[in-house]
């Protein structure tokens, strides 16, 4: 499924009706209709409604809905919040045919607080149809009343149309009030403010309708960004050949592990293992190798310099070439700390191989000081930041990096020509060629010390095995998504990273008898 901005929206919906020739009231018909059947769905009778609905599109969609409530035999009523004078001629159309209908439309003005209110109090459903993806800037005086006594006062199920009125479409930012809802039904493909904080957190249950955008106008006009889904890197996901060996699935190097943080390397070596990949060297500390070796029984453990203090040795990554390059993909940072001549350490790593690299953890802090260093790699680089990381590479705080997660990702992934997966709920995928991709599996269980090294091994896996970063990236996003979400078999709170590590099977064999079926 395609994720769109609010102009990319327009931009489909006026070639459906300009080239395709299908009318933009078939559209809105098809909306609104949508909408309703949302609700008679969830009701196992009808009751009372109250439609709210502007002079805009969005409100078009509103008096669908309130028509097709009606016929099914709900008590509605339409307040039209704007003017008449206004409407689009679509808005119009559907305006009149409820007026013909007999249906109950008041225009409210602020002396009907009172009497919108006692409506909002006593109706099952609230449907609200005041503002879609044509919002621009905070919400005017008379709406904004009427949010907040929706917010205020409805006591039945409030259902946006599209987006919740208030609710920045491509960046999920509220001016000033946004409509509380307990459903959102939006139009042949999600919006970002489904995902992006706080206008997801108004949306409710999203529902994503189809109201008969031809598939075919997305192959000619392609959205910038993708939910992640299956669909996109299907043809990669394979049962194991009976024929397979060891060296058939690919050969990961962890590197990291410094003292104290020898869990990170073990889980990432572990998590690339059930993975799928064939091998996995772990790379550590020459004074690390016997407690990891200890720890780890199936990954080879491969001991660099030390620095005497537990830590990688400056120069350590020197002449490590020949046996890098019978490797077939390479990942660093999990427990790897800062020490002496990092810069210098990482910059030989990424000259020594053409291998696709993953860096987490400090490798990103290194670079984060030295972006420089990325001058020098070879093959393809992907980055797997969390908020913090990702903000000490743009050079800037974590609040604007949670703010703006729809663009500093994609920022970075495009200056730098590198994939950076922004972890955290809904994390961004960014590909080099400025697009990106949603994830929507995961799990709040997910938020804790390990997960992050699982996803790096998961990733180093897929990239091990010859998945292009295309299809690895989103495939071990996706999976790891998964795993945590099957890792929740008593409460979120008490799950630990080892819990979704025995997860990351069961996910993947979701998704191989997903792919028999579809
Ligand atoms: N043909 C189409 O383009 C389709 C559009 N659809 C609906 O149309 C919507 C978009 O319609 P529009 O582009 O007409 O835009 P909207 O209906 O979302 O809003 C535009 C109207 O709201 C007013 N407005 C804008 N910002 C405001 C603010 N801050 N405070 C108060 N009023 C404000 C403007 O004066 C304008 O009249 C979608 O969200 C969707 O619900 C659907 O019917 C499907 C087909
Ligand atoms: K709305």
């Amino acid at each position: 499924m395609y994720l769109v901005t609010a102009q990319e929206m327009r931009d489909l919906d006026r070639y459906t009706i300009e080239h395709i020739g299908i009318p933009g009231v078939v559209l809105m018909e098809r909306a609104g209709l949508a909408v309703a059947q949302a609700i008679t769905e969830h009701f196992a009778q009808p009751g009372q409604a109250v439609v709210l609905s502007g002079h805009g599109n969005n409100g078009g969609d509103g008096f669908v809905v309130a028509r097709h409530l009606s016929v099914a035999g709900w008590r509605t009523t339409v307040w039209l919040v704007g003017s008449a004078e206004r409407m689009t001629a679509d808005t119009q159309t559907f305006y009149e045919a409820c007026r013909h209908l007999g249906i109950d439309v008041k225009t409210f003005g602020p002396e009907q607080a009172d009497e919108l209110r006692r409506w909002l109090e006593t109706s099952d459903v609230v449907v609200d149809a005041l503002l879609g993806t044509g919002i621009r800037g905070p919400v005017r005086p008379a709406m904004e009343s009427v949010i907040r006594l929706v917010n205020d006062h409805a006591r039945g199920r409030v259902v946006a149309v599209d987006v919740p009125s208030g609710v920045e479409t491509d960046t999920g930012r509220v001016a000033s009030v946004a409509i509380k809802a307990d459903q959102t039904v939006t139009f042949a493909y999600a919006k970002w403010c489904h995902y992006l904080r706080p206008g997801a957190e108004h949306c409710g249950e999203v529902v994503v309708a189809d109201i008969g955008i031809p598939p075919s106008v997305t192959a000619s006009r392609r959205p910038a960004a993708r939910v992640n889904h299956p669909q996109w890197w299907r043809e990669y996901l394979k049962p194991r050949s009976r024929w397979a060996h060891k060296g058939t699935h690919g050969h990961l190097l962890v590197v990291g592990g410094s003292r104290g943080m020898l869990g990170a390397v073990a889980m990432a070596g572990t998590a690339a293992l059930r993975a799928g990949a064939g091998l996995v060297t772990i790379a550590v500390p020459e004074g690390q190798h016997d407690p990891l070796a200890a720890k780890v029984t199936e990954a080879l453990v491969w001991a660099w310099p030390d620095d005497g203090q537990g830590r990688f040795a400056p120069g350590s990554a020197e002449r490590i070439g020949e046996r890098l390059n019978r490797l077939t993909a390479v990942a660093v940072g999990p427990g790897l700390g800062r020490f002496t001549g990092e810069r210098e350490w990482l910059t030989e790593l990424l000259q020594q191989t053409d291998r696709p690299m993953v860096l987490d953890a400090d490798a990103l802090n290194v670079l984060a000081d030295h972006p420089d260093i990325l001058d020098h790699r070879k093959g393809d680089l992907i980055l797997t930041p969390h908020p913090g990381e990702m903000a000490r590479l743009a050079g800037t705080d974590t609040v604007r990096v949670e703010n703006e997660r729809y663009r500093v990702a994609k920022e970075w992934a495009e200056r730098h020509d590198v994939t950076v997966v922004l972890k955290g709920t809904y994390t961004i995928i960014a590909f080099p060629d400025g697009t990106q991709m949603l994830n929507p599996t995961g799990s709040p269980a997910m938020a804790k010390a390990g997960s992050g090294d699982l996803l790096t091994g998961i990733i180093g896996a897929l990239l091990a095995q010859k998945i292009p970063p295309s299809a690895a990236v989103p495939m071990g996003v996706y999976v790891h998504g998964l795993a945590g979400e099957f890792a929740v078999t008593s409460v979120e709170h008490s799950v630990i990273a080892s819990d979704i590590l025995l997860q990351v099977g069961p996910a993947i064999r979701r998704l191989l008898s997903d792919r028999v079926r579809t």
